[in-house]
């Protein structure tokens, strides 16, 4: 992947589409998926910029679209979840697909856990993840059996996040569900801006740039994209310095 100089994002104009990765984007990692903490204005800036650009904000992430919702409430946003297996389009309207057997995965995955009690199994709507942020020496473990377990099953995919393994259904991913997001109001016609920090992050990047698109990545790594911002917080400052002064402050009073 081509590492040029990161340079910092031009801003969001009237007509820009803004999608957004949510954990170590807009949420600082943490040591447990439900030990993030959602900083403090985010949920009125985002009302804000979600208002601003005519409904065209979307968030796209590896997590389940009920657990975006319960963090980011009130806030219902367009939303690609588990990595775009699910997709919430602006009307509200659900697409999921169905979940493939896990049955065997599950297992395999809580049986590890109970062996290794830091490891940590997420069981979403069509996927498990396999988490071991406690347990960084697990990793090569972790990775070896989930692989042997889903290399039989093309229908399978494992993925590699930040101390994670997630075993989803193959043929979709990030850059997937913007591109389905792009093709409709109100999102068709915008340029589209996409900020992510992880590896799984980098299908959206592939997808945004040859939209003519602004791909921003957060935080170190190799990536993709063209944009570069250091963390969650110079995200959350960058939102608020490209909102216009006349369109603040209707989301804080939610
Ligand atoms: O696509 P994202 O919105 O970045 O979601 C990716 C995964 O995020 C969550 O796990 C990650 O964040 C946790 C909390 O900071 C952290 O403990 C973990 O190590 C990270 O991998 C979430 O639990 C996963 O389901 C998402 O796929």
């Amino acid at each position: 992947m081509p590492t040029s100089t990161p340079k910092a994002p031009p801003p969001l104009t009237a007509d820009s589409a803004l999608f957004l990765d949510f954990d170590g984007t807009l949420v600082a990692l943490a040591e447990t998926p439900e030990a993030i903490e959602v900083p403090s204005g985010l949920v009125g800036l985002l009302t804000d910029l979600h208002d601003w650009l005519g409904g065209a904000v979307a968030i796209v992430s590896g997590r389940q679209i009920d657990m975006l919702d319960r963090f980011l409430a009130p806030l219902r946003l367009p939303s690609g979840g588990e990595h775009g297996v699910q997709r919430r389009d602006a009307q509200g309207k659900m697409r999921e697909q169905p979940p493939p057997d896990l049955t065997l995965v599950l297992d395999v995955a809580n049986r590890l856990a109970g062996e290794y009690p830091d490891l940590l199994v997420e069981r979403k709507h069509a996927a498990v993840a396999l988490h071991y942020r406690r347990a960084p020496q697990l990793e090569s473990l972790c990775h070896r059996v989930l692989a042997d377990l889903v290399s039989p099953w093309p229908g399978l995919e494992l993925l590699h996040g930040k101390s994670v393994f997630e075993v989803k259904p193959a043929g979709v991913n990030k850059g997937v569900a913007i591109a389905a997001f792009m093709q409709e109001a109100p999102f068709a016609g915008r340029t589209p801006f996409f900020a992510g920090d992880d590896t799984t992050d980098e299908t959206g990047f592939a997808a945004v740039q040859p939209m003519g698109g602004v791909a921003i990545k957060v935080g170190s790594g190799e990536t993709l994209a063209r944009h570069h911002l250091e963390s969650p917080k110079a995200v959350f400052e960058w939102l608020a310095s490209v909102l216009p002064a006349s369109q603040q402050g209707q989301g804080n009073q939610q």
